[in-house]
């Protein structure tokens, strides 16, 4: 996909091209009140990509967010729309001049507007008459054509998020901002909204920062996923790198389900209860923890070195998790099968290990 870089002032402001455009974040810093909620953020959504925000609660997505918008002036850095500086010490530009355009939760459809009148919203530059013809082309976009002169409340969870998404693309913006815009939705309309929504973002060439908190919408969606805790950017990559090689202990069980061992490294090793552990570069006595991926432990009636019991079984649809009692070891340990894979009176089984999904991490202090 070839992508057209052009300067922030080169923008059209309504209708065109749609031009993307870089956004970096530099050295952000908020504060609500006094209480820190970013901290030192440097972060760079390229131009055309689709660049997931993923962190719990409180970790700060929505105020980045708010910030990229100008609805919130951050207390220190500033945001970078290609070379332009849209916020910061020397500058600061007002929402509706940044060519950023934002999708919002619960989607801020005016009630008492119709879908053209929703949409032809933002374009306050064009003509009456011009701004129906673009608004009624974002609408065609999102496969509304036939719904232009209905009322949001006539219309589906799924439809009223592409009537946002319409109303978001239609000034063209540089850059688009969802905050959760797939959380409203009932799980059966979730994966086909996120498909078309992603297939319009591509198609339009939009650079794309969408928030959430789920892990697996961040790897469906995102070009690359910046997770965030506490208010600082905790690492920044395709889902590939932060769930192969996650930098972290919060990272790795952010990104899959682990058992989590404690234990003291000697000669470059670490004892668990699945067996002695590999802890190459860290130090002789130091404690770390081992993180174990459910889905990297084998069970099977016959083969694997490790003896185990199954204690629980909980049935979750497709799959089952066991709850194992290991020779030799107090600690339980849990691990995923196929439903049914293993016959209901099978209590005894053998473990065996994928070495990749063992992770092992140097201790914080508590
Ligand atoms: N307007 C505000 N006034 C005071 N504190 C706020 C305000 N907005 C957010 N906060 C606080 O700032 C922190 C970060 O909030 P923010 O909404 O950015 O996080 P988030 O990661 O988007 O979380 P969530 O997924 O719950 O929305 C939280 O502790 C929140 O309580």
């Amino acid at each position: 996909m070839s992508v057209i870089h052009k300067k922030v002032d080169d923008l059209p402001t309504s209708v065109g091209v749609s031009f993307a455009a870089r956004l970096a974040f530099e050295h952000v810093e908020h504060a609500y009140d006094e209480k820190p909620v970013l901290n030192d953020v440097n972060l760079v959504a390229e131009a055309g990509e689709v660049l997931c925000l993923l962190g719990p609660s409180g970790s700060g997505k929505s105020t980045l967010l708010r910030i990229a918008a100008g609805i919130e002036p951050q207390r220190a850095g500033r945001v970078m729309l290609n070379d332009r500086e849209i916020a910061g010490p020397s500058h600061f530009l007002p929402p509706e001049k940044r060519s950023i355009g934002m999708v919002f939760q619960d989607f801020a459809l005016f009630p008492h507007l119709t879908l053209l009148e929703n949409t032809r919203f933002g374009l306050t530059e064009l003509s009456r008459k011009d701004g129906a013809a673009e608004a009624r082309v974002a609408l065609a976009r999102v496969g509304l054509s036939d719904k232009v002169d209905a009322y949001p409340h006539e219309l589906s969870g799924g439809q009223q998020q592409r009537v946002a998404l319409a109303r978001a693309l239609a000034p063209r913006p540089a850059v688009l901002l969802m905050d959760e815009p797939f959380s409203g939705l009932d799980s059966r309309l979730k994966d086909t909204v996120r498909a078309e929504t992603l297939a319009i973002l591509r198609q339009s060439r939009t650079t794309a920062i969408i928030v959430t908190h789920d892990a697996e919408e961040a790897m469906r969606i995102a070009d690359r996923i910046a997770l965030l805790k506490d208010g600082r950017v905790v690492q920044v990559g395709t889902a590939e790198t932060l769930y192969h090689q996650p930098v972290d202990l919060f990272t790795a069980r952010f990104f899959s389900e682990v058992n989590l061992f404690k234990g003291t490294v000697e000669n470059g090793t670490v004892e668990t209860p699945l067996g002695i552990m590999e802890a190459r570069g860290f130090v002789n006595g130091s404690t770390v923890h081992v993180a174990i991926r459910l889905v990297g432990i084998g069970v099977s009636e016959a083969e694997g070195d490790i003896e185990a019991r199954i204690v629980k079984r909980r049935f979750l649809g497709v799959s089952e998790i066991l709850e194992l009692a290991v020779a030799g070891a107090e600690e339980r340990v849990r691990a995923t099968i196929r439903e049914g894979y293993l016959p209901p009176e099978v209590k005894k089984v053998r473990l065996s290990l994928r070495r990749s999904d063992v992770l092992v991490f140097a201790s914080k202090p508590d």
